[in-house]
């Protein structure tokens, strides 16, 4: 599916509207019924049989009534929600597609409100609000005809007060675009500062900041209480004004009726519909009013929905990527994350083929940022990075990264069971695969003692596991997934004595499978034995070598290696 037909209608759709409008003139018909009776009863002719025979036909009308509405509602829905789930899934595929660079702080918010609330939103206006469009606006002028049949200029002056709808909706439709938009990205906004404040409540309450005293949270809800009202506040005086005026032709009809009833040129039972008909027909307008500008409000949901689908994807073939070789090689690579903000400058590096190759440096020098660019979760900003001589631009990001496994500081855990995390790296995996990559993995000993072992939950995002625990289920999923090329940021600084023997046993066991592994390390024993140590410094290579190599050069690396064993005594 194509952007362009994400909000294709079906068949559903146009014959449950289609059959809410026939309902809705079918209910109309019933005043032309009452009009025949009273002219009947007007008459002196209205007996018991007549009376049967008024009865019967409102019977069959509301038996068809009641047909059609089931028919055209249940077809609406089904319709609309068939629309609705072709966006979803549309939305759900398109994310993949979306470059990580475009998920920002602030841009994820708009990506889950556009994913939940604004197809929620168009899905409303598909299910209800263009069948009461429908049906209210035929009705509407069935019975402004109806009214014409009878006395013309009855007909016109309804016609004329329903026709004030245009400007009131012009005005109000300028009003939810002034104010409609704003709201809406509030709300986003809004959605991003509970979505972190939900992720980070345990630091928040840590810190004394939970609830009222979170200030973003307090201010994201207060600024949406307030454009919701100004929105409101400017909406509704305009309805209210507009549906005064329509009110006000119900006196002018009845009056301007007058004459021709008192002259005779006008029979008393039409001029009793005359000035009924008019109150109902008001009532409608106000309807259509409240309608049509909700619609309006629920279609900058559409365009919402649109711009997402219309966002550039990811460059690259979805054609499998399967370079003659693992080396990694950066040339002359430049990036930013911020435009204007360089976080690396002129990066050039070979990581040879089923070789070792440690990162080290200075927090924020950059370590991580070249790891993000080899798995393509952002592209250069200039220079080249090769797989194997092929440049990973010409790839889908989906496609460089089948070739590589990645052991991340913040291991992402599913909500599910042990087994099941791990599956994730490679699905088609057995139990037994399972288990010896957890084995190989150091984690083996504690899933066992879990009350369910490999069948234990390990709740949301892994909130029932250790650090390390997480850290080495992270690394069997590595081992499970056996690819090629190995990005691993060694974090074992943080972790109790116990752990950190667990996970760098882990990683040495990983590290001994014949891959081309990039590892960032943060202490400098663990890459000793490296076949090459790369030194980043404000996000360019200051030294590159062995370890013997940059220790005789006497430079940063050696530096960096003596105020280590210093400070491990
Ligand atoms: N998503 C991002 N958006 C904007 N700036 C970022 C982003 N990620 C990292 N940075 C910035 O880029 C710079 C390099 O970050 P990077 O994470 O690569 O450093 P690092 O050397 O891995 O640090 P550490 O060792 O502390 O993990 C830092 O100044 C950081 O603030």
């Amino acid at each position: 599916m194509t952007d362009k037909n994400v909000f294709k209608k079906n068949r559903n759709f146009y014959i449950g509207i289609a059959g809410t409008m026939v309902e809705g003139l079918l209910s109309g018909s019933l005043f032309l019924l009452l009009y025949t009776v009273m002219r009947l009863l007007w008459s002196g002719t209205f007996d018991l049989s007549r009376a049967l025979k008024v009865t019967g036909l409102i019977a069959v009308i509301f038996f068809f009534r009641i047909v059609i509405y089931s028919f055209g509602y249940t077809r609406a829905q089904i319709g609309g929600a068939a629309v609705s789930r072709q966006i979803r899934l549309f939305l759900g595929d398109k994310i993949k597609r979306i470059p990580l660079s475009r998920f920002s702080k602030g841009q994820t918010g708009e990506y889950i409100s556009v994913l939940t609330s604004d197809v929620n939103n168009y899905e409303k206006i598909l299910t209800h609000k263009i069948g009461d469009l429908a049906k209210n606006i035929s009705l509407s002028l069935m019975l402004i005809g109806f009214v014409m049949t009878l006395y013309v200029p009855a007909g016109l002056i309804l016609l004329a007060a329903d026709l004030l709808l245009i400007p009131a909706l012009y005005l109000s439709f300028y009003m939810v675009r002034k104010y409609g938009n704003e709201k809406n990205d509030i709300c986003a906004e809004n959605v991003s500062s509970i979505v972190e404040y939900i992720s980070g409540i345990q630091t928040f309450r840590a810190y004394g900041i939970g609830g009222t005293k979170n200030k973003t949270v307090t201010k994201a809800m207060k600024d949406f209480c307030d454009i919701s009202f100004l929105y409101e506040a400017k909406v509704l005086p305009i309805g209210a004004v507009c549906g005064i005026l329509i009110w006000l032709a119900c006196p002018l009809i009845i009056w301007l009726a007058y004459t021709p009833w008192a002259a005779g040129t006008l029979d008393t039972i039409s001029y009793l519909l005359i000035c009924m008909l008019p109150i109902f027909c008001a009532k409608m307008a106000n309807a259509i009013f409240v309608d049509l500008t909700g619609y309006k409000n629920l279609m900058i949901s559409k365009g919402k929905i649109k711009n997402v689908a219309e966002e550039p994807e990811e460059t690259g073939s979805r054609k499998p990527f399967q370079p003659g070789t693992h080396e990694i090689t950066f040339d002359h690579v430049a990036f930013s994350y911020v435009p204007g903000e360089p976080v690396l400058t002129d990066v050039s590096f070979t990581a040879p083929d089923q070789k070792l190759t440690a990162i080290v440096g200075d927090s924020g020098s950059g370590k991580s940022t070249i790891l993000n660019l080899i798995a393509k979760f952002y592209e250069a900003g200039g220079g080249t990075i090769r797989i194997g001589g092929e440049s990973i631009l010409s790839a889908a990001a989906e496609q460089v990264l089948t070739g590589i496994s990645m052991v991340d500081q913040e291991v992402f855990l599913f909500d599910d069971t042990v087994r099941e995390n791990i599956r994730h790296a490679r699905p088609e995996a057995t139990d037994a695969e399972i288990e010896a990559a957890c084995r190989a993995a150091n984690c083996d000993g504690f899933i066992r003692k879990m009350e369910k072992g490999y069948d234990t939950p390990v709740g949301e995002n892994g909130n029932l596991l250790s650090g390390g625990e997480r850290q080495r289920l992270s690394i069997a999923r590595a081992i499970l997934k056996d690819s090629p090329i190995l990005l691993l940021d060694e974090a074992t600084a943080s972790l109790d004595i116990e752990n950190e023997l667990a996970v760098k046993q882990a990683i040495a066991n990983l590290l001994a499978q014949k891959k081309t592994v990039v590892m960032i390390a943060h202490t400098l024993s663990i890459v000793k034995n490296a076949d090459q140590i790369l030194v980043v410094s404000e996000g360019r290579i200051a030294e590159a070598g062995t370890h013997a190599e940059l220790l005789e050069k006497n430079g940063k690396y050696a530096a960096m290696w003596n105020a280590e064993q210093k400070a491990l005594g």
